[in-house]
């Protein structure tokens, strides 16, 4: 298929494409992260413009490039910046459902894509002490939506509509599809 560049800092990006079983190396981007109108086209510019800054200097490649964001509504849940936001975040998401939307974007000589996958994701009713518990392992810091559903936030996810790696950082089956089209044409 050629040489196949990942274009992410993510290890958990690595770890699922790694499912797929090809060969591919990692480059992460240096765009900054900023919104653009609603949630679903922020993630798929911001995995456009990932994909494509990293192509900028691969050309020679096929560059994957990745968006998650966390919304309720139109509004984007954020990283938080420090535990009491990450506090409010988790309160708030704690007994409702949340969406998380993935979009992945393909940048090569001639060929760009982007697609995306979204799901719904339903948290427990939490309480302080179980938020404040989950905080002290340091996993909701940096993180969109204060959890990670791959570590310890698994306990606190009860339920998902769609599909778990949309929700881990890459919907795999949408990347597949995209790549096999490409070694079939
Ligand atoms: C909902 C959810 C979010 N996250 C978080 C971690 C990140 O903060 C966020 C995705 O952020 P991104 O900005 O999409 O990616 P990244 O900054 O980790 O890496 P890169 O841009 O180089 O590809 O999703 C999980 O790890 N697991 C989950 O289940």
């Amino acid at each position: 298929m050629g040489r196949v560049v990942l274009a992410s800092a993510s290890p958990r990006r690595r770890e699922i494409l790694s499912l797929l079983g090809i060969e591919f190396e990692v480059v992460p981007s240096g765009i900054e992260e900023h919104t653009h109108g609603d949630p679903i086209t922020t993630a798929r510019r911001l995995s456009y413009e990932k994909a494509l800054d990293v192509w900028k200097s691969n050309k020679d490649a096929l560059v994957i490039g990745a968006d998650t964001l966390v919304f309720v509504g139109k509004e984007i849940i954020g990283k938080p910046r420090d535990e009491e936001e990450a506090f409010q975040t988790l309160s708030f998401l704690s007994g409702r459902w949340h969406r998380v939307v993935t979009a992945v974007s393909f940048v090569s000589k001639g060929f760009r894509k982007t697609v995306h996958d979204v799901a719904r994701v339903k948290f427990r009713k939490l309480s302080g002490e179980e938020i404040r518990f989950y905080i002290s392992t340091g996993e909701p810091m940096d993180k969109a939506g204060a959890y990670g559903v791959q570590g310890f936030g698994a306990t606190i996810v009860e339920r998902i509509e769609g599909n778990f790696y949309t929700v881990m950082g890459l919907p795999i089956h949408k990347v597949y599809e995209v790549l096999r089209k490409l070694t079939m044409s």
